[in-house]
């Protein structure tokens, strides 16, 4: 066994440079499995900013740098916006799901759903929405701090059923929250690409036992979850509009306006899988990117400090921040981009997939190639963040104290298949961490006993 970085040949063609893979293993002893983007931007510097390898069959390009990925996922996206092939789709019944669909009609109708109810300045519409249940989680914290995952996780799912679905969250008991949260972690390991690659090579891993280590994979328990999470919502907005009391929705929206046109075929599906795709895609995010925030606050008190120092000099005590006062807090907003950098909540976004055979800077990649952008590289960059490990939100703040142009939209990944939710998401995250840090200080409770706090990495992390 030797490591070769030499380009390789395939089919008597030139690939990029990167690791030979084992018959079986692939590359898998050569990775750390629980933060693969870490051996990634390790092989940056043996193989550089474009790495090739294959992994049980599949032919994978990870793109370490901004331009590689500038090159390919934007300024040829006609050819790097499909999605790779995962045997989990069909039997698991999530064809419909936006995130892995194939670059096709369905894929361009969801897409139109969510830009229309996402668009930019237009998400602002929800702002009263998000307001109202940042402070039922303040509430909610303050009479359990210990919850404090559960309520992040129902702050994000309250926010956006309501906007796709004018779903009202009521409390921890609300069925359609608990269907969403419940199927979301058996979501989010079927859709964790190495996850599908093994069961394209073990198909039976289907049918493990639910009581089994790796029960979640058991398929007549995952669709039950799947499905109850497409349909209940969908049944509640039904009820209210046979009632007349459904009021704007981006549901709402879309069933009309496709509803009208004829030009979508099966409308009510392709509606119910856009959304189902949205609160899927907007909840384990925005939630853990609170987490994230929250554990940056318990390691760096100075910034926590720094920041509460900002909303009392700025507001004085007598009243609590509004989105207007955005512009008037700008480490309050640093703080929500160096949340986003230091651990990106997707570390390697979702994998594209080339549509046909392309040739990049001499190297030749083949057609259904997953292509994965390593969003923690570009995080990582010490160029343009020094000391990247540590958390310092005055990297996106000027000499006068005014935010830097560095908005962070590359933790929403690239092209055609940018994150629609990203400004719904900003505006979440922002309200959520102005309120908290105005009404909370986060300490650790290790040494009093608490539990240590560790990274659990899927999709998302
Ligand atoms: C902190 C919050 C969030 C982060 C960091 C995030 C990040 C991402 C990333 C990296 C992708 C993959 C993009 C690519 O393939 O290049 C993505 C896709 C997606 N996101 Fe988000 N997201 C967040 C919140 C949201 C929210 C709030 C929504 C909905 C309201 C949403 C809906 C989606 C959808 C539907 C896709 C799939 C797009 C497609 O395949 O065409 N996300 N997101």
């Amino acid at each position: 066994w030797k490591i070769s970085n030499t380009r390789k040949e395939r089919d008597g063609k030139t690939c990029p440079p990167g690791p030979s893979s084992l018959p079986l293993l692939g590359v898998a002893h050569l990775m750390d499995a629980s933060a693969p983007w870490e051996t990634f931007t390790d092989w940056k510097a043996k193989y550089g900013d474009v790495v090739y390898f294959r992994q049980f069959g599949q032919d994978i390009i990870v793109l370490n740098s901004e331009e590689a990925i500038k090159d390919l996922l934007e300024k040829r996206s006609s050819n790097y916006s499909d999605r790779m092939y995962m045997s989990t789709r069909e039997p698991y019944g999530l064809s419909f799901d936006t995130i892995f669909h194939a670059h096709d009609e369905t894929w361009r109708a969801h897409r139109r759903i969510a830009h229309q109810g996402l668009r930019e300045h237009h998400v602002d519409i929800y702002q009263p929405t998000q307001l109202r249940f940042t402070e039922a989680l303040v509430k909610n914290l303050e009479n359990s701090p210990e919850d404090y995952h559960s309520h992040f996780q129902r702050f994000a799912a309250s926010v956006i059923l309501s906007a796709i679905y004018d779903h009202d969250v009521a409390d921890e008991n609300d069925p359609v929250m608990k269907a969403v949260i419940e199927a979301l972690d058996t979501l989010v390991l079927l859709q964790t690409p190495g996850n599908a690659i093994l069961f394209n090579v073990f198909p039976f891993l289907k049918y493990t036992p639910t009581w089994l280590p790796g029960g979640w994979r058991n398929i007549t328990d995952a669709r039950v979850k799947i499905e109850r999470m497409l349909n209940l919502p969908f049944e509640y907005l039904e009820k209210k509009m046979a009632t007349g009391k459904a009021e704007h929705s981006i549901a709402v929206e879309a069933l009309e306006r496709f509803g009208n046109t004829g030009k979508v075929h099966n409308f009510e599906e392709v509606v119910k899988g856009a959304c189902f795709s949205l609160y899927g895609a907007a909840s384990e995010t925005t939630a853990s990117t609170l987490m994230i925030f929250v554990l940056a606050m318990v390691q760096y008190p100075d910034v926590q400090k720094r920041a509460q120092e900002e909303i009392d000099r700025v507001l004085g005590d007598s009243r609590l921040p509004e989105f207007e006062d955005r512009q008037s807090l700008p480490y309050i907003e640093a703080i929500c981009r160096e949340s986003l950098r230091w651990h990106p909540v997707a570390p390697l976004g979702i994998p594209h997939s080339a549509t046909n055979d392309d040739v990049y800077n001499g190297w030749h990649i083949r057609k259904d190639t997953a292509v994965i952008a390593n969003i923690w590289a570009l995080s990582q960059n010490s160029e343009k963040y020094p000391s990247p490990s540590l958390f310092k939100p005055e990297r996106f703040l000027d000499e006068k104290g005014g935010l830097t142009e560095d908005l962070l939209t590359y933790a929403f990944g690239f092209g055609r298949r940018i994150c629609p939710g990203r400004h719904f998401a900003n505006n979440s995250l922002w309200i959520a961490i102005a309120r908290l840090l105005t009404g909370f200080t986060f300490e650790s409770d290790y040494v009093r006993g608490g539990v240590e706090v560790k990274w659990h990495n899927v999709l998302t992390s």
